[in-house]
């Protein structure tokens, strides 16, 4: 299969990652952000499907379907064909040695692929059936709906708690009243386990922040635009136990009202957060794939390939 360029429908540098976009905010105007004219937040539904305003719970998860997904960079294919299902509501794990492309396929699901030049990429990403890559998609849609959240915490450091926390709102040019942002900082901090440590600093540096509360602040961030799908490039892997385990509790927290799909090395932790687990492989020179992959309990209890079986037990990788 030959690369197929990205869509050339938007300018790559349209909307940045939310570092970047959010990096010109004035950190000296703590409340008076300016945001962008936006409807109102819409009255939203739990994944119980009940109608709840802007209260906790947010949006509908929403299943996200890759199919037959294959990446370049250059003329250097790291992926190839790659189809995987991560149902809504549920923890997907994508584990596999490194360099077998799971960062490259994760971020292929929210066109984060995309803003490397040399980029190319191949099949479709199925948002709740539609393709986030049609020509009529915009870039701003998918990163609203898909938030992503980075191997080493990267808040403002010098912006305080609470603007953190709405900073991404101006990737979805959401205007919102100072009551409603109130609400949106505590419901977004609840939701990513950070608010009761938080509550009376919030005026506070998001840098004096430790590791593993910086990274729970990122987590609200990405919460904050209400997404329906988050991904997580190996979140925990620049924390100590302590907050890798504060990490995982939200996660688990999360599960149910976002989709989750995260790159892990720590099969533990796969085993812990995940219900479903696909397995990487890139085998002698060959482009990534999936060797694997099922119910998590059957990927470490009962893997039906060797090569699965092998990883999974430490033997490589
Ligand atoms: N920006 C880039 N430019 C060129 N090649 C890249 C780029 N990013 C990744 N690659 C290559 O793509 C392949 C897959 O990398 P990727 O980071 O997706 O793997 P991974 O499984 O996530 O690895 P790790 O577990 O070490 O993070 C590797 O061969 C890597 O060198």
């Amino acid at each position: 299969m030959n690369p197929v360029n990205l869509p050339e429908t938007h300018d790559h540098h349209e909307v940045p990652d939310v570092t970047d976009a959010t990096a010109s905010l004035d950190t000296t105007a703590t409340d008076t952000v300016v945001l962008p004219p936006v409807a109102p937040v819409a009255p939203v539904r739990t994944a119980m499907g009940a109608a709840t305003g802007t209260a906790k719970g947010a949006v509908a998860p929403a299943t996200l379907e890759a199919r037959a997904v294959s990446a370049w960079f250059g003329s250097h294919q790291v992926l190839q064909q790659v189809s995987l299902t991560m149902p809504a509501g549920q923890v997907t794990a994508l584990i596999g040695p490194s360099g077998c492309g799971k960062s490259t396929f994760l971020r292929t699901l929210n066109r984060m692929h995309e803003l490397i030049p040399t980029a190319a990429m191949g099949g479709e990403v199925l948002f709740d059936g539609e393709d986030i890559y049609a020509p009529e998609r915009r870039l701003t849609d998918a990163r609203r709906r898909i938030g992503m959240v980075f191997q080493k915490p990267n808040p403002f450091p010098a912006m305080s708690i609470y603007d953190n926390v709405v900073a991404g709102l101006r990737l979805t040019g959401t205007r919102v009243g100072r009551r409603e942002k109130d609400e949106l900082v505590e419901e977004s901090l609840t939701r990513a386990g950070l608010w009761k440590e938080v509550r009376d600093r919030l005026r506070q540096p998001g840098g004096a922040l430790s590791g593993g509360q910086q990274q729970r602040l990122c987590i609200a961030r990405a919460l904050a635009v209400r997404p329906r799908v988050l991904l997580m490039d190996e979140p925990c892997s620049a924390l100590d136990p302590t907050s890798t385990r504060r990490v995982e509790e939200t996660i688990h927290e999360l599960a149910g009202q976002v989709t989750v799909v995260i790159v892990t090395h720590n099969m533990q932790q796969a085993a812990r957060v995940s219900q479903q687990c696909a397995f990487f492989l890139a085998e002698q020179g060959t482009p990534g794939g999936i060797v694997e992959h099922g119910p998590t309990e059957h990927i470490f209890g009962t893997p039906e390939d060797q090569r699965t079986a092998d990883y999974v037990a430490g033997r490589f990788g």
